[in-house]
């Protein structure tokens, strides 16, 4: 459940924009503040201040940063998040060198921003962690015997210390299943931070998880602890750990091995204790035969392994996911529907859903939104779910490659050209392409 009082400001220029980012927060009962420009976001919040703040990048007459900056020095510890085309990507990666705590693609998905709204607003009051609802073991909605299977590794690993690696497709509930595993383990008062490969720049992995000194780097103004220290004591996730650079994966074993953090630009280890649970959409052993993941690093982290097999081949969590999401919706009564037709509900449980309970879930929510009567019916559904690739709105992956190949395009399938538009490196962009195999190269050409 979100943090229901939590004041969220809203900064952005653009009307439309900022109606439809309070609109998705006040529905699930946040207090919004919406201003159009810094100057009246200092103003709207100099008496209560924000708990957080979400702010676009390129506003017309001062940007985001300036706000960041100003932000920063009157109250370093809220949460500052950045919204950002894919165009000025490189920018927002310099906002998070200067204290930004995450961005946001856009178009904005109301379910990435919510969470990471949440996230970001736990990061902040860490010892509430434990009691979310989302985080607990009863979250994991599901009659299957794969389900049942998963419950089972979860309180096996949350009994232990061990490391523990999550396999599966984007959206299965892998972050779900991290969560429920630090909930109920003796650590659940302790934070639980968490990290996504895939959308930390490489340049910067080093400094988000290990934190740097003063003046480790020319833009290094202030120290930065990194995030295995913001877990000390608590449990860190790693959400695409088949993301991690390989030069930096020595690093990343000592801590596994010895506890030791080495921050950049500082001499001295720090000693932590952190439980480590990772998780991954690409197959980690078919990256190590490849070279690009280290063998020792592998096994290291492969101590309890915990596989989230696609929705397709669990059809019958289908329906009481339908009936959990629909509940969870119901909250609001705008979206309040009693149920689905029997028709309605053979045909949601033998679509392919590519991706996975988060696709489900949006595809749901999108037919609350959008139904004027209060059972779902055939009708309802949206023609594009049928098809075989993800939509782009419930999905970061089918974003992300949507935005490479429509980049690549642009630039006639220059890889350079391209990989610098979207201010990503040559070799995360070709390792994306490797990934999605010659099909997707021919839609380039
Ligand atoms: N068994 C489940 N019961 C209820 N909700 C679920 C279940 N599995 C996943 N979800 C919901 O589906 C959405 C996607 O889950 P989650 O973010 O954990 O997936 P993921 O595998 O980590 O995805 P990605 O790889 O893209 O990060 C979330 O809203 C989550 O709460």
């Amino acid at each position: 459940m979100p943090e229901q009082a939590s004041r969220i400001l809203i900064v952005e220029d653009d009307d439309s924009e900022r109606d439809a980012l309070a609109r998705v927060l006040r529905l699930e009962r946040y207090q919004v503040i919406a201003a159009r420009s810094p100057a009246e976001a200092l103003e709207l919040t100099v008496d209560g201040g924000a708990d957080l703040v979400i702010s676009d990048l390129c506003l017309r007459r001062e940007s985001g940063i300036d706000l960041l900056r100003r932000w920063k020095s009157r109250s370093p510890q809220t949460p500052f998040l950045l919204v950002t085309a894919f165009g000025t990507i490189q920018t927002a990666v310099d906002a998070i060198k200067l204290g930004a705590d995450d961005f946001l693609l856009k178009p904005v998905d109301p379910v990435q921003l919510l969470e990471q709204v949440q996230r970001l607003l736990q990061r902040r009051k860490p010892c509430s962690l434990a009691t979310g609802d989302t985080a607990s073991l009863a979250a994991i909605v599901g009659k299957s015997s794969a389900v049942n299977a998963i419950r089972q590794n979860i309180r096996r690993a949350a009994a232990t210390n061990s490391t523990v690696l999550i396999m599966g497709e984007s959206g299965t509930g892998k972050e779900l299943v991290a969560r429920a595993i630090h909930a109920s383990s003796p650590r659940a008062s302790e934070p639980l931070v968490v990290i996504n490969m895939a959308a930390v720049p490489e340049t910067l992995v080093e400094s988000e998880l290990f934190g740097h000194s003063k003046g480790a780097f020319t833009s290094a103004v202030q120290p930065r602890i990194g995030r295995f220290e913001q877990a000390n004591q608590g449990t860190l996730f790693i959400d695409e750990i088949g993301d991690f650079p390989l030069h930096m994966q020595p690093k990343l074993l000592r801590v596994v091995e010895d506890g030791l953090v080495s921050p950049l630009g500082s001499e001295n280890d720090i000693q932590v204790d952190v439980r480590l649970v990772a998780a991954t959409s690409r197959p980690l052993a078919k990256l190590v035969r490849a070279g690009e993941f280290r063998e020792d690093l592998y096994y290291r982290l492969n101590v309890i392994a915990i596989d989230l097999p696609p929705l397709r081949q669990r059809r019958e969590d289908i329906a009481p996911l339908v009936e959990h999401f629909l509940q969870q919706f119901a909250v609001n009564p705008a979206l309040e529907v009693r149920g689905v037709t029997p028709e309605l509900m053979q045909r949601l449980e033998s679509l392919p859903w590519p991706g996975n309970i988060r696709q489900l879930r949006n595809c749901l929510e999108r037919m609350c939104v959008m139904t004027s009567t209060s059972e779902l019916t055939l009708s309802d559904l949206p023609n594009e779910v049928g098809e075989d690739e993800p939509t782009a709105t419930g999905d970061l992956r089918a974003l992300e490659r949507s935005a490479i190949l429509d980049t690549l395009r642009r630039h006639d399938g220059n890889r350079t050209r391209a990989a610098e538009a979207l201010g990503i490196s040559v070799r995360t962009l070709q390792r994306r392409l490797r990934d999605w195999g010659d099909v997707e190269q021919q839609q380039i050409e």
